[in-house]
């Protein structure tokens, strides 16, 4: 009998620290860690169902040992929760329409990518079938792909700022009673309570991230118990002393009393496009497939954050225009402002009083730059949103290219 289980499931050896035996325990023999709760319960039903009929239980397949063969390149996208929607507008803003007929539909096409298929998954399961070899790639978070890849080199992050999902995972503790004056995880790791026998109780849905966090921070009194969501109500019902979980707003902490602390943000996470490193060293076209992704990607998201500004300016020339621009600290764009003469007739003659310049400007810096144009005698200022920035080539591309070794 052999059953496959998520390697995080795989890799926890017992721990004698626990009530009943741990499924999860720490990395380390030193450290007490366990992590206790629903995946517990699953677990043992999975085995007490196999142990009577030889079978395998595996998600997705087994890890890739050759590249399967196949016409078209894959690309996991979410298909239910935060991300989904946000993953199909982001490709629609890079001119890629997913064509889905229907929700319950779990493969659509891209047509503007013909060898290329979308399936949708659950954002763990995107990661889990990229490392088995039945995805090429996917968008995810940062978290997801942190919590389910473990590391693994078979997982390439080839642009990891899709400016949506922002998220951090963050440990909480209460503001009230024992943990009311406690600010950092130092003291709350140097709080008198906690002991082999009491341990730090930590709640979490990342049960692979929140033992190694503790374990780097040199913590070793600290237990997990894990559930699948509405983490936020285990210290007040009295079954963790804090928890792990994501934080994007903060209201979720704030309605339930908790606080986050110095030191305790195990990582910081927005969506990212993820790629299997097999796939694209050995799958024919997904190379190509991921190059012309990520150059939509770039060019929008880089085209997202900037505006086209146009004014009008009074000079004797260009260059005496350009250098009164060049002075300005906002105003230099993004090689430099573009000038052209505006010409008008005057008596019969074409004469030129006025420039026309065009510059890119971050839309944080918008306004000092409005003033700053002001200030050197711009006027009839345009401002207009930018689609795309398509550079000579893209710096992540070279990156992937390196790390690819190719
Ligand atoms: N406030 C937030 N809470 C949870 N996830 C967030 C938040 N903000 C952004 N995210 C991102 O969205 C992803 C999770 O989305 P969501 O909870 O909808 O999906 P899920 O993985 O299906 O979760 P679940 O198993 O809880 O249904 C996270 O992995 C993270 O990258
Ligand atoms: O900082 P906030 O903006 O309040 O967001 C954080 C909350 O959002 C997520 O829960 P989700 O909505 O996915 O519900 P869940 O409990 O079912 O996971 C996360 O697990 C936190 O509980
Ligand atoms: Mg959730």
């Amino acid at each position: 009998m052999s059953i496959l289980l998520p390697t995080n499931l795989q890799q926890c050896p017992s721990s004698s620290l626990s009530p009943s035996p741990p499924l999860f325990s720490p990395p380390s023999p030193s450290t007490a860690f366990a992590v206790v709760g629903t995946r517990r319960r699953c677990l043992r039903l999975v085995t007490s169902c196999v142990s009577s009929v030889q079978s395998s239980v595996a998600n997705g397949s087994a890890p890739a040992a050759v590249v399967v063969e196949r016409d078209q390149i894959r690309l996991g996208l979410p298909s239910k929760g935060r991300m989904a929607a946000d993953s199909i507008d982001l490709l629609k803003d890079c001119q890629l329409f997913v064509k889905q007929v229907n929700p319950r539909q779990y493969v659509a096409q891209i047509p503007q990518l013909p060898n290329t298929e979308v399936w949708f998954q659950r954002p763990k399961d995107i990661v889990r079938k990229l490392l088995s070899g039945d995805l090429d790639l996917g968008i995810v978070g940062l978290d997801t792909l942190s919590e389910y890849g473990q590391e693994n080199e078979d997982l390439i992050i080839v642009h990891e700022a899709l400016n949506f999902g922002d998220c951090h995972l963050s440990i909480a503790i209460p503001n009230y009673g024992i943990f009311e004056n406690i600010k950092s995880l130092k003291e709350l790791a140097q709080m008198p309570q906690w002991s082999e026998e009491r341990p730090l109780r930590v709640a979490t849905g990342f049960t692979y991230l929140g033992p190694k966090f503790m374990k780097e921070n040199g913590i070793k009194h600290v237990t997990f118990s894990t559930a699948d969501g509405a983490l936020e109500a285990a210290p007040a019902m009295g079954i963790a002393d804090a928890i792990l979980d994501l934080v994007s707003s903060g209201t979720t902490l704030k309605e339930n009393n908790l606080k986050e602390i110095e030191g305790g943000v195990v990582l910081e996470s927005q969506a990212a496009l993820v790629a299997s490193r097999r796939a694209l060293t050995e799958r024919k076209g997904a190379l190509n497939t991921v190059h012309e992704i990520l150059e939509r990607l770039e060019a929008h998201l880089k085209a997202d954050g900037q505006f086209t500004v146009v004014a009008n300016m009074r000079g004797n020339s260009a260059e005496e225009v350009a250098e009164r621009v060049l002075s300005q600290p906002s105003l230099s764009g993004l090689q430099g402002p573009t000038i052209s003469p505006v010409y008008c007739t005057q008596n019969g003659q074409v004469s030129v009083d006025y420039y026309a310049i065009v510059i890119c400007v971050p839309k944080k810096a918008l306004y000092d730059s409005v003033k700053q144009l002001r200030a050197i005698g711009g006027s009839g200022v345009l401002v207009s949103p930018l689609t795309y920035i398509f550079d000579e080539d893209t710096p992540r591309w070279g990156q992937l290219l390196r790390n690819l070794g190719v």
